[in-house]
């Protein structure tokens, strides 16, 4: 399947889910263009394969309105906009305010700044979509991770703002994800803990986020609705 001549731009994605969505998209002939935040492995291949690289920290204001002007000066066109990047930090005594702020910004205000100010880039190509990655973890809260996960409730509520505000020019979706890929380092009594907290009980990896995607981008008559890809976690 060949795809669009506008690229899709995935934010934070030169691991991980986001560097298997891009990889993908790139083999259906797709052209791609990723954010990222440090230099990894992953970006070479990217590069090898075509994508074109921008680097970008949506930590601050600043930061992602300099990512944007870079951005613009690369293309005047978005098939889509997926809203990957994400930092999943724990704030510790001492940092809450700090941490919350981070979190708003990369999760919240990065996505809303950047749906804004590339409207124009979107309404360029037909059919255009933008899909935010939350978590499923935002159905119940986190008593781990308050910061985090109110800030991707945030951008759950950007999904419907910005469907309605967009339709029918531009389609608003978001995914959900909840255990897809384990980090290095997670110790097999936390894996065993996290496996059991689904109906399916599986770490399925990141092609069930490409599928998702796919499915978003391919469906004409969805917006406004966020995918919960989570085995079942909410049966448990
Ligand atoms: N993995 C999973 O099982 C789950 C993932 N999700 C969500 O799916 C998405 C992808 O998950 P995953 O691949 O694990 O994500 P990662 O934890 O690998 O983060 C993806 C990228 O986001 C980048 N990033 C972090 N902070 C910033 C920042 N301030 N500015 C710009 N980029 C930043 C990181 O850059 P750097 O390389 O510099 O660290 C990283 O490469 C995320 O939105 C995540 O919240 C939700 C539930 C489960
Ligand atoms: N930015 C990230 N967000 C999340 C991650 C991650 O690795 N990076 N992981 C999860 C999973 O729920 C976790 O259990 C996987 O070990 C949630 N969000």
């Amino acid at each position: 399947m060949s795809g669009s001549a506008a690229p899709i731009l995935l934010t934070g994605a030169s691991q991980r889910l986001g560097l298997h969505c891009a990889l993908r998209l790139l083999e259906s002939g797709q052209a791609v263009i990723v954010s990222y935040r440090s230099e990894r492995p992953g970006l070479e291949l990217l590069r090898e394969r075509g994508a074109l690289t921008l680097p970008a920290d949506f930590a601050s204001e600043a930061g992602i309105l300099a990512f944007i002007e870079t951005l613009k000066s690369h293309t005047d066109s978005l098939r889509a906009i997926v809203h990957n990047a994400s930092d999943w930090l724990t704030e510790t005594p001492g940092n809450e305010a700090a941490v919350f702020q981070q979190m708003v910004n990369v999760h919240m205000l990065a996505p809303y700044l950047i749906n804004l100010h590339c409207e124009p880039l979107l309404r360029r190509s037909t059919p255009a979509d933008i899909i935010h990655i939350s978590d499923d973890v935002v159905r119940a809260g986190s008593a781990k991770r308050p910061a985090y996960c109110a800030s991707k409730a945030g951008l759950d509520n950007l999904t419907l703002s910005f469907a309605a505000r967009f339709a029918p020019a531009i389609k608003v979706n978001g995914i959900a994800p909840a255990l897809i890929q384990f980090n290095e380092g997670d110790d097999p009594a936390y894996r065993a803990k996290r496996l059991a907290e689904s109906a399916l009980g599986i770490e399925p990896g990141a092609e069930v986020i490409y599928q998702s995607l796919r499915y978003l981008l391919d469906n004409p008559y969805v917006t406004g609705t966020t995918l919960a890809v989570n085995g079942g976690r909410h049966l448990v």
